[in-house]
């Protein structure tokens, strides 16, 4: 029997309503601050960018663009920062969502801002921090020319990035929390939950 929905956790605000939650009955860890940080996706043509992480925390997945909220810019402008300094490309930016993350061992917790664009200028490079790649949407077209971009490799991703960015690619604001222990050298999701607005009609 698929189990009830949790109740929003701690740390993130508003009338929302539960998408999606699972893990363990343990407690929400607790934290003591928030950084705020920025992800940024580009979706076009049912392919969304994606980049390889070479360096850093997170390393060897693949992720959108994006990092630390410098003092004195505001969350989208970090996000066009970041965007231009990871994949080289500008885009016309719009909030999609926010994910708190928090992992075992630190009472920080992230606060990331996500951002999308169906459109870019400039020209997409690699650089010392992520090498970017197109993948399928999972709604794709089979006979459509996307169709011959692999699919999104969940397996390579953060553990609980599959259950929000199916609301990222249809435009549903979300907001969401996932907790990750640490096993040995590995973080494993422990605890989720990711929501939208209450009066938002779900696709
Ligand atoms: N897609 C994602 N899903 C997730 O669950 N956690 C994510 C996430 N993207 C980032 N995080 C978490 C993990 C990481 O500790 C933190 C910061 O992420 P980033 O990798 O974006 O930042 P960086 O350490 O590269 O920052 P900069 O050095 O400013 O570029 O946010």
């Amino acid at each position: 029997m698929p189990s009830p929905p949790r109740a929003t956790p701690p740390g993130i605000d508003g009338n929302l309503k539960h998408v999606v939650s699972g893990g363990d009955d343990a407690e929400w860890m607790p934290f003591e601050t928030r950084k705020l940080y920025t992800n940024a996706f580009i979706v076009q043509d049912g392919k969304v960018l994606l980049g390889y992480k070479k360096r850093g925390f997170g390393k060897h997945k693949y992720n959108g663009f994006g990092g630390k909220v410098e003092d004195g810019e505001t969350s989208q402008e970090a996000a066009l920062r970041e965007l231009e300094e990871e994949a080289g490309i500008t885009a016309p930016l719009e909030y999609a969502g926010t994910l708190l993350f928090l992992s075992e061992g630190s009472d920080v917790a992230f606060h990331i801002d996500i951002y999308r664009a169906e459109e870019y200028s400039g020209t997409i490079a690699e650089t010392d921090e992520m090498r970017p790649e197109w993948f399928a949407l999972p709604s794709i077209n089979p006979q459509g020319p996307e169709a011959s971009s692999p699919s999104i490799p969940f397996a390579q991703m953060w553990d609980t990035d599959v259950h929000w960015m199916p609301l990222l690619f249809s435009k549903t604001a979300f907001v969401g929390r996932a907790d990750f222990k640490r096993e040995g050298d590995v973080f494993a999701p422990h605890k989720w939950w990711f929501g939208v607005s209450a009066d938002v009609e779900l696709p």
